[in-house]
């Protein structure tokens, strides 16, 4: 069966998507689970956009070693040289770099002609070869470029060393018919270009990047482009879920095989969900949470005569066990370790016991541990060091009802070790929450949005806040997760603020070469 492979860019067009600022710690988290998914390639950020993504590129190429970790770069030498910074830790260091090709991008983003296009990136990628054995070469925009001038540069840039050809649908412009039909005629008219992976990345402005994705596969693209849950700049990138399992289940018509290991896309999803604040719509194809559920009752008398009726996925391929795990508050520390190492977390001892703790406090008030509370737990432990607690909350008193204006009063410590109690009105006790921790820190913070939904499923299951707001010119998303939804939501309205803290703390100038 043919390889295809596959390359996620969750770390960097996924980072994109309006609203979305993942810190190193959390970066890292999703590129080792990324890993465990089996992606052939990960783009873990754009080191030259600023001193937090160069810093994350270098920490996951320096801990990844089952992918390999790649980062994106514009056709100059200050961002070939960041990226080379970032990547020389890497087993296999890999570059991304991209231009663009369409004639409205030359003639009016880049202002260049399209002989200077050729020459730039010509000149990028011999530059980044004197460092980088695999170089991934973007015509941005591709699928809108004249298809003469996109095989003329692609055939440059393959005889200047390129490893990588992508022929990416920046705009979601493209139907299955005509993205398909560029990947065949490169293929037939570009010199040598078995000699390098043809690659395809897909947006979803129309709808179209899953079926424009299965079409570049099925006209000879080597590799494919996307991201967890979809997220990306716009409306997304191709869900590399839907993919893999649309490869997977119609193997009778496409006949390649991807690498994933499938049972990791249900808990890479949720991960990514979690910690980029993103909620998953519920009729999502395979990750969704009704994408396993019947509800009317002719589909439930076919599934119980026979599943094959109305299933054409299970949900045991993606990794969603029905089965709820069975720890509860008599579990030892043993059951709990082994658990959190099947489910890949290997965390120092001091963490470990942490954790445990955690485990021991929710089993106390809830019947069943499910494994969704579990990852909440074991996830915020491992990122937890970065995310320093600057502002702690020490108590939220809530007086609230029909009757009576809403009224709450928080303690917090705050950062100089002083204890702080406040109280205020509000309309609703979110919103008296919001008013009583904005006296307590030193901020002017504006909120953006705020969501609450639940983790698991019961009506014991974990309550989890996501708040976002807008501090100076920085939009932060803050989170948490607690049995008491409000707890949750001033502790994530403590998160946001404690990482506009720790951003400001950060230093500024980019990192200097060696
Ligand atoms: C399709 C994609 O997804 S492409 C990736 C998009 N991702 C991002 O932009 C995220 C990270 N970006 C950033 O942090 C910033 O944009 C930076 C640090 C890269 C650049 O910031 P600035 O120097 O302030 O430039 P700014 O973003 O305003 O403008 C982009 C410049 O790069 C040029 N440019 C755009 N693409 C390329 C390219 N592939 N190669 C070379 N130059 C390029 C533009 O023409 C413009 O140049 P100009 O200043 O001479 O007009
Ligand atoms: C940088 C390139 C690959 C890109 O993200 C796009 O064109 O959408």
């Amino acid at each position: 069966m043919r390889k295809i492979d596959i390359f996620d860019t969750t770390l960097r067009d996924g980072e994109q998507s309006a609203g979305i600022n993942l810190n190193t710690a959390e970066k890292l988290e999703i590129a080792r689970q990324l890993e465990r998914l089996g992606v052939t390639v990960m783009e873990a950020g754009f080191p030259a956009a600023s001193p937090g993504d160069q810093d994350a590129v270098r920490k996951i190429a320096g801990t990844v070693k089952n992918s390999i970790v790649t980062g994106l770069a514009r056709c100059n030498q200050k961002d070939i040289d960041a990226a080379w910074e970032a990547l020389r830790v890497a087993e296999q260091p890999h570059i991304h770099i991209f231009l663009a090709t369409s004639p409205i991008h030359m003639a009016y983003k880049l202002k260049k002609t399209p002989e200077e296009v050729i020459e730039a990136s010509v000149e990028a990628v011999k530059y980044a070869k004197k460092f980088f054995p695999l170089v991934q070469w973007s015509a941005e925009d591709g699928s809108r470029t004249e298809p003469d001038f996109l095989a003329r540069i692609v055939t440059e840039v393959v005889k200047a060393g390129a490893t990588t050809v992508n022929i990416p649908d920046t705009v979601g412009y493209a139907t299955p018919q005509d993205y398909g039909a560029i990947f065949k005629f490169l293929k037939e008219t570009v010199p040598n270009i078995d000699r390098v992976k043809l690659s395809a990345h897909c947006h979803d402005d129309l709808g179209m990047a899953t079926a424009n994705t299965l079409a570049a596969i099925e006209n000879g693209a080597d590799q494919v482009e996307g991201t967890i849950n979809a997220i990306g700049e716009r409306a997304g990138n191709v869900g590399l879920e839907e993919v893999a399992v649309a490869l997977h289940i119609r193997k009778d018509h496409y006949n390649v095989e991807t690498g994933i290991n499938l049972k990791e896309i249900k808990r890479t999803s949720q991960l990514v969900s979690q910690l980029t604040g993103v909620a998953i719509q519920p009729n999502k194809a395979v990750t969704g949470k009704n994408a396993f559920a019947h509800e009317s009752g002719i589909h439930q008398d076919g599934m119980l005569k026979n599943p094959n009726t109305y299933e054409i996925i299970t949900p045991e391929l993606i990794g969603d066990a029905h089965t709820e795990l069975v720890l509860g508050k008599h579990s030892g520390r043993h059951a709990f370790k082994t658990r959190a190492e099947e489910m890949g977390f290997t965390l120092e001892p001091e963490r470990l016991n942490e954790a445990f703790a955690e485990f021991k406090k929710l089993a106390d008030r809830k019947k069943v541990i499910t494994e969704a509370d579990l990852l909440v737990i074991l996830t915020d432990q491992q990122i937890q060091e970065a995310d320093a607690r600057i502002y702690e909350l020490s108590g939220v008193q809530l007086s609230s009802g029909t009757a009576n204006i809403p009224t709450a009063t928080i303690t917090v410590v705050r950062p100089d070790g002083e204890t702080i109690t406040e109280a205020a009105t509000g309309t609703g006790s979110v919103e008296s929450i919001f008013n009583a921790l904005e006296r307590i820190v030193s901020e002017k913070v504006h909120i953006l949005d705020y969501r609450v939904s639940s983790v698991g499923k019961g009506r014991d299951a974990l309550g989890e806040a996501v708040v976002k707001v807008l501090i100076g010119e920085d939009e932060i998303t803050g989170r948490d997760a607690a049995q008491d939804v409000l707890e949750a939501t001033a502790n994530a309205y403590l998160n946001a603020i404690n990482r506009k803290l720790v951003k400001n703390a950060q230093p500024t100038e980019t990192v200097p070469l060696t």
